[in-house]
């Protein structure tokens, strides 16, 4: 692939590639991108029919199907380079909206100072009515108005220009969102709960405040699998979307939530004391427990919902493979000792 490609080039790929990826729920990753900056360009056409193809039967396509996608047409270098263009068309679409910003600001006010010296100039005419004082107004004045004119035309490019680098980054931030984001539940997905909880340790790690307690809480939706075997896997959703439901009525904005694998979920939140945890926890696990579902022929056919909960109250320094195993551990135990409980993980 030819590398020498200009800045405005890639961005305008990107610009054609961003729309597709939102569309179908891609992340603008370097990867993502030069399948898409490939798609757009067309010269690749077994790519494109690739990607078509992929796109047709699931409305996206996933993290590793683009990967398959990018080894069987594109190479490492290419990666490389792709990396860099979309570092580098980030940093540049950060300064280019501020040099638009403050070079709007700076436009204003000299059509601004041009009109004032307009008026002045306009006044002068009025008093003093020597020929030459008058003909150099009326140049003056000319220049004015033209320089108005350029002034107002590019004022109005440098707008356009900034409301569509605003769009852009609007674009990539949904993007972005979109790839954190499960579809069923609304909740952040696995990939987002695998980089926050290592921020989420060291964070904590780097503040840690003696009066407040991190937590970790993982829990599963007890005998999930029945749901599917006996009412279908599309009941077995439902499920999902009920627990999730009320699992967002019981949590404020401070606590994260993610939908860590099939049916099981995880919680990230601070609170004061080790009381707060488990009132929290527990106003959870008593809200799912009041659920039911019924079959969808057999009305009468109903079974209530519950999960079980494993608490992980995290230490300074400690490592997220360890604090996810221990809360993993007081999940398993809250399973065995009979579901629809919740267990805290010893210190260790
Ligand atoms: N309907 C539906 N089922 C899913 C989804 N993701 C995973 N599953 C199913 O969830 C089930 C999980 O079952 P298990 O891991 O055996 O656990 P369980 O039945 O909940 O049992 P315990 O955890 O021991 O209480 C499997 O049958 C998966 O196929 C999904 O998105 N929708």
């Amino acid at each position: 692939m030819n590398h020498a490609v200009s800045l405005a080039h890639s961005a305008q790929c990107l610009k054609k590639a961003i729309p597709l990826m939102v569309k179908y729920r891609m992340p603008v990753t370097p990867i993502n991108y030069a399948i898409w900056y490939c798609y757009i360009q067309g010269n690749k056409p077994s790519l494109n029919a690739e990607l078509d193809h992929v796109i047709a039967l699931q409305q996206t396509c996933s993290q590793d199907k683009a990967k398959e996608i990018f080894d069987k047409h594109l190479t490492q270098d290419d990666l490389v380079f792709f990396q860099e263009m979309t570092e580098k068309f980030h940093t540049t679409m950060e300064q280019v909206q501020q040099d638009i910003s403050t070079t709007l600001d700076h436009s204003k006010s000299f059509t601004t100072s041009l009109v004032d010296s307009q008026n002045e100039l306009n006044m002068l005419v009025d008093v003093n009515s020597y020929n030459e004082i008058l003909g150099c107004v009326e140049r003056l004045t000319d220049d004015s108005i033209a320089m108005q004119d350029y002034a107002r035309e590019f004022q109005t490019k440098l707008a356009v220009a900034y409301n569509e680098i605003k769009d852009l980054k609007e674009a990539l931030n949904i993007s972005k969102e979109a790839a954190d984001t499960d579809t069923l539940t609304g909740f952040y997905n696995r990939g987002k709960f695998d980089s926050d909880i290592v921020n989420f340790c060291l964070e904590y790690s780097e503040q840690a405040q003696e009066d407040s307690l991190a937590v970790l809480i993982m829990f599963d939706i007890d005998h999930f699998k029945r749901f599917n075997d006996d009412f279908g896997h599309q009941k077995g959703d439902e499920v999902l979307r009920l627990v999730a439901k009320k699992v967002r009525e019981n949590t404020t904005e401070a606590a994260n939530v993610y939908r860590y694998g099939g049916e099981e979920f995880c919680i990230t939140a601070y609170f004061d004391t080790i009381n707060d945890i488990i009132a929290f926890a527990d106003c959870i696990r008593l809200a799912i427990a009041k659920l039911a579902i019924r079959k969808k022929h057999d009305v009468t056919a109903k079974r209530a919902i519950s999960a079980s909960f494993g608490l992980a109250i995290l230490r300074p320094f400690t490592n997220s493979t360890v604090l996810v195993e221990r809360a993993d551990r007081a999940l398993y135990i809250a399973k065995t000792h009979g579901r629809n409980r919740i267990e805290i993980a010893p210190d260790i």
